[in-house]
This record gives structure tokens, sequence and C-alpha cells, in this order.
């Protein structure tokens, strides 16, 4: 079994392969990094029945929350019995990389696009709702061409609660009306079917332009809120980090075998 590790900026979510299939998921909340005894404990604990059936060989990790790195090694160690494959750090995406300054952009950006091309083949765009809502290029040369970063939706509530005196913090859920009639719902369809547009409006001047005949594939915490009300979100990927991850730990093996 190998595990993989995507730590976000909202979520660390972690994943247990067996014979390249997702076979567990879990998450627990990013912010705990300040207290890394407690972060360990949780994940331990929710390791614990993986762990059980059968011993890691392997884990691969992608952070954008550079801090945690060192954390995320010692909890490895001691919840894993092995060292952590962090990317960019242990080991490169295996993917031609157009940004301009390639060390810049986000790895799990890079990852979700390497786990996409592996999936659906070159030419897409993949759109992540996560703490960011981030759009990234595949090339039909398979290149990595870079893409676009807009907040997502935890922190639209969030700005709109801390930057006004009337706005509540409302939670989110599918909105039921296109015109609120009261502050929750105003709010609920002003950042669901905003974002739904802004992703939209998005795809369609990629597609008119450089991506067209592109295939879209969506995936993050927030994307199956948001596919109900987009035209061209039609491909989800749960996981789709996890997934790539796997899939560079695989090929890793087959590299070392040749
Ligand atoms: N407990 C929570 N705290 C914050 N956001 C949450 C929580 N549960 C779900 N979410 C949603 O998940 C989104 C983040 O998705 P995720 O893909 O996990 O992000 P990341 O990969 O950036 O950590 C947020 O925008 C928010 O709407
Ligand atoms: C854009 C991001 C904040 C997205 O992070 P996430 O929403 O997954 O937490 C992350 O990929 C990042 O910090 N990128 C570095 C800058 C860049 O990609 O250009
Ligand atoms: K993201």
């Amino acid at each position: 079994m190998i595990a993989t590790v995507d730590i976000g900026n909202t979520n660390v979510t972690v994943g247990f392969f067996a014979d390249s299939r997702l076979v567990g998921v879990f998450k627990v909340l990013t912010s705990g990094w300040g207290e890394p005894v407690k972060v360990e404990a949780l994940i331990k604990d929710k390791a614990r029945p993986f762990l059980k059936k059968e011993a890691c060989r392997e884990v691969y990790a992608c952070s954008v929350v550079p801090q945690a790195n060192k954390h995320l090694r010692s909890i490895c160690r001691s919840i894993f019995k092995t060292d952590c494959k962090i990317a960019g750090e242990d080991f490169c995406v295996p993917l031609m990389n157009k940004y301009r300054i390639p060390s810049q952009v986000g790895q799990d950006r890079l990852v979700n696009a390497y786990a996409a091309l592996k999936l659906y083949g070159k030419g897409l765009v993949v759109v992540d709702f996560g703490t960011a809502i981030t759009f990234d290029v595949v090339s039909r040369g398979a290149e990595y061409l870079g893409g676009l970063i807009a907040p997502g939706l935890r922190l639209m509530q969030e700005s709109l609660n801390n930057k006004t005196a009337l706005l509540p913090f409302v939670e989110l859920a599918r909105p039921i009306e296109l015109i609120g009639r009261d502050t929750a719902s105003s709010i609920r369809a002003g950042i669901v079917f905003g974002a739904a547009s802004l992703c939209d409006g998005i795809i369609e001047r990629l597609l008119k332009k450089e991506c067209r005949g592109y295939k879209i594939i969506v995936t993050g915490g927030d994307a199956l809120l948001i596919k109900p009300h987009s035209r061209y979100l039609k491909v989800v990927e749960e996981d789709l980090i996890l997934k790539g991850l796997a899939m560079i730990a695989a090929s890793q093996k087959i590299s070392k075998k040749l």
C-alpha cells in the first residue's frame, strides 16, 4: 500500500492506494499546523484502520504550505514508518513546465495537470475549486502552460463577513433562488452563481482562443456545489491530486526497474 498526502491551504487530504486503486481517503484541517502534535494525533487516529490491514511502503506528498513540510516529514516517519517524498523537493512532477519562473507555480497545480493528462490525454483545462479556484492548462503538446487563480468560495464567504458590518457568515448550500430575498440567500446566490459564472466565463475565453476543443476536468472541495450551475463542468475527478501522486509513485517504481 502507498499513502498520498495533499497539503492545501484548507485541508490536508490523505489517501491510501492498494494496487493503484484508491481504497480510503480522509481530511484534517490545515490550520492545525500551529500545533503539529495535535495534527499528528488526528492523522494517526484516522490512518489506524488502514495501517492495521497493510503497512505503507511509500508516502508521496504535495504541499502548497511550505511551513507544514518539516512537520509532514516527521509525522510520516512516526505514523507511516517511512520517509515521505515531497513534490518539488524530493521529486519533480514529470511534465514540461512552461511557467515563466517554473519553481513559482504551486505543486498542486502541476500534480492536477499531470493526473488529468494521464487520465484524459493532451489538450485540457483542470479547474480546482479549493481555497483558491485555479485553472491549469495542458497543451496539445502535453506541456503545462500555466493558468488563472481566483479566490475560492470560503474566501468569498469570509471576506464578506470580515470586511462588512452587517453580513453574517453563512454556510454555503445550493441556492434556491437567483434573486435572494434575505441576506443569507443573497450571499449564497452571489457566491455560488458568481463562482459558476466566473468559471464559465473564464472557460469560454480559453475555449475561444488558446484552448479550442480542450477537455474540461473539475476537482476540489467545492466542485460538486458549482457543477450543477455550470455549462462546462461535466467531468468531475474527486481526489485528482491524490491520484496524480499515486501515478507518479508508480512511474518512479517502473523507471527504477529499467
Ligand atoms: N471545515 C471547513 N473549513 C473550511 N472550508 C471548508 C470546510 N469544509 C469544506 N470546506 C470547503 O472546502 C473548500 C476547500 O476545498 P479543498 O479542495 O479541501 O481546499 P484545499 O485543497 O485548498 O485545502 C473551501 O472553499 C470550503 O468551501
Ligand atoms: C494557487 C494556490 C494558492 C492554490 O492552493 P489551494 O487552493 O490548493 O490551497 C497554490 O497553488 C499556490 O500557492 N501557488 C503558488 C503560486 C502559483 O501557482 O503561481
Ligand atoms: K486550488
